[in-house]
């Protein structure tokens, strides 16, 4: 779908278009009123919403939106109530045609939404629901069951394919809409606040069991939330929509540690950091490497001019073997010594990506500092009072 497009350009760092993008939008306007299109090309960046109202009478839903997801991806689209979520997310659907700007999908015509209460039909049992868009597409009865027996194993509904939706929970009539949209296997799937009617504990294992699926299925995804912490939690990348505009976009990490401004700061206050943050946001760049050969008074000597208490050993490929502490070095003795005789290589190792809550166990046991791995090399290490004052900073809001 290709809209002409307005001679604007996004807020910085929204433009940039990843190589697997599947879905990728530029310079979305929706305006509701009269003169909406000429309104698009001429509004004054520096008006807001309410003197645009005020002066035109038009309501500016969706303003210079430009984003792009990744295969594979799900972005979460947060905001507060009247943000212009959900005319963002008709737009990306076709439900209603933008303003201006444009959307490309693959460049194909095929896409799946999954709306709030996921339309099943009343009257027709589960099996019959989840084959429905296959039999609209003309699909052969074979292929029909052998992707309904898939999905509703995939959604944990196998067993239920004879009832009817009023006889499941609300949770499971949600798995029913899920099934369905998975059963056509859609290029992008359009959550608009699939959650939000559940009370909160259904919502909790909803939302569990998505990013479950989505770590089975790695389909790219749209997620429309009012719920921040929902958004951190469901999210590879989050954006902040405000008055039809995005404030920023970034990933659960870069929103609660950067946030741009007041507004996205304080949605970040009462997030459990420890839920959000990853070992590469405590850990320090190793900034002394040692060979395990090399002698212990020459690194000594390297520690001590460069005022650092520990190295990292690593061995010809670079790769991670141990720590060595200036603590541990003996008073004397050290001139024929080697670093192998005082390496610390019972550390214990993580990848960037983990989150501090799941380094608490490795933080208050043993001494040694926890290093940071990507891919055999040690980009960081860890040290254990770092990552206990991170953990008790938290005010272990529930996620
Ligand atoms: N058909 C319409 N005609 C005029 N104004 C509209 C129309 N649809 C939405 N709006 C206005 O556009 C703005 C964005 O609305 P939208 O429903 O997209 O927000 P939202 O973030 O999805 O809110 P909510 O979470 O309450 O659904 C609001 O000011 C709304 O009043």
């Amino acid at each position: 779908m290709e809209y002409s497009s307005a001679n604007h350009t996004g807020p910085a760092g929204q433009s940039d278009v990843a190589a697997d993008s599947r879905l990728v939008c530029r310079n979305l306007w929706k305006v509701f009123g009269d003169g909406a299109r000429d309104l698009a090309d001429s509004v004054d960046p520096a008006l807001s919403r309410e003197e645009v109202l005020a002066q035109t009478g038009c309501v500016l839903a969706v303003r210079n939106v430009s984003f792009h997801v990744r295969e594979g991806e799900t972005f979460v689209i947060m905001g507060l109530s009247g943000s212009g979520k959900s005319t963002l997310v008709r737009c990306l659907g076709r439900l209603i045609e933008p303003t201006r700007g444009q959307v490309h999908i693959d460049g194909e015509d095929k896409m799946a939404m999954v709306f709030q209460h996921f339309g099943n039909f009343p009257h027709k049992r589960v099996l019959e629901n989840v084959v429905y868009g296959l039999q609209i597409q003309g699909i052969d009865k074979t292929t029909q069951r052998r992707r309904a027996a898939e999905v509703i194993e995939l959604v944990g509904l196998s067993g239920w394919e004879e009832r009817y939706p009023h006889e499941l929970s609300g949770g499971m009539q949600q798995r029913v809409g899920l099934a369905r949209a998975l059963a056509v296997d859609p290029q992008i799937l359009l959550f608009d606040e699939p959650f939000s009617a559940l009370d909160p504990l259904i919502r909790r294992d909803m939302q569990d069991q998505l990013i479950g699926l989505q770590q089975m299925v790695q389909k790219t995804m749209v997620f429309i939330t009012h719920d921040f912490l929902e958004a951190l939690k469901v999210g590879d990348r989050v954006a902040i929509m405000k008055d039809g505009e995005f404030v920023q976009i970034g990933t659960p990490e870069d929103l609660v540690s950067n946030p741009i401004n007041d507004y996205v700061r304080d949605f970040t206050r009462d997030v459990p950091r420890s839920k959000v943050l990853t070992a590469r946001s405590v850990m320090t760049p190793p900034r002394v490497y040692a060979t395990a050969d090399e002698g212990l008074s020459d690194l000594t000597s390297r520690l001590i001019a460069q005022e650092c208490e520990s190295a990292v050993v690593v061995d010809g490929q670079d790769r991670f073997i141990g720590t060595v502490h200036l603590a541990d070095v003996p008073g004397s003795g050290v001139a024929h010594s080697s670093v192998a005789s005082v390496i610390r290589d019972s550390c214990p190792v993580v990848e960037p990506g983990t989150r501090l809550e799941r380094l608490i166990s490795l933080a208050i046991t043993g001494d040694a500092p926890i290093a940071v791995l990507d891919g055999g090399r040690c980009i960081g290490t860890i040290n254990r009072e770092a990552a206990l004052a991170a953990l008790i900073s938290d005010d272990g809001v529930a996620m």
